[in-house]
């Protein structure tokens, strides 16, 4: 679909088709209401200034559509169909999976929340890493971490949603 097919949608089928970028209603409300946009670049403008004041009850909303890394999301609607996705990088050696899932633990043990991170385009290696880092984080460095990785993930779901 693009920029004029969107413009061109009711706001209930537009906002529907928003819905599996991220689950923060007020987000698609905002861009729905925005419309027309005069170019596929003015809408990527205007979500992400309209992500840009996600805060913590955003962090957690959102949280609620997106499974552990390393976790294959089940089911048919079109968030777990972008999860599986995001997530199809090279299925990590046992080892690495191994790690995944302690680290994924240990991660909410410590932040009492799911670690989310952008994985598309990154091998489960790739995340390991960035898991392990992030894991010696302060509560408010991780969290700004984590709000910059919903915006990545939201933002890429909507480039491929709404086609040039
Ligand atoms: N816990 C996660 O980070 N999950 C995810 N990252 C993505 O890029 N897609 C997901 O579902």
């Amino acid at each position: 679909m693009n920029v004029d097919d969107f413009n061109a949608l009711s706001a209930e089928r537009a906002g529907a088709l928003l819905r599996p970028c991220v689950a923060i209603p007020a987000w698609a409300a905002q861009l729905v209401a925005g419309r027309p946009y005069a170019s596929r670049t003015e809408l990527l403008a205007a979500a992400r200034q309209a992500s840009q004041g996600w805060q913590e009850a955003e962090l957690m909303l959102a949280l609620s559509a997106h499974p552990r890394i390393g976790e294959r999301a089940a089911g048919q609607h079109a968030e777990a169909a972008f999860s599986r996705r995001e997530q199809a990088g090279v299925p990590p050696d046992a080892d690495t999976a191994a790690a995944l899932r302690a680290g994924n633990l240990a991660y909410e043990q410590r932040f009492g929340r799911v670690f989310l991170v952008r994985a598309k385009g990154r091998s489960a290696e790739e995340m390991l890493a960035i898991l392990q880092r992030r894991l010696v984080n302060s509560p408010v460095q991780e969290q700004q971490e984590s709000l910059e990785q919903l915006r990545q993930i939201t933002l890429l779901r909507l480039e491929e949603l709404i086609t040039p």
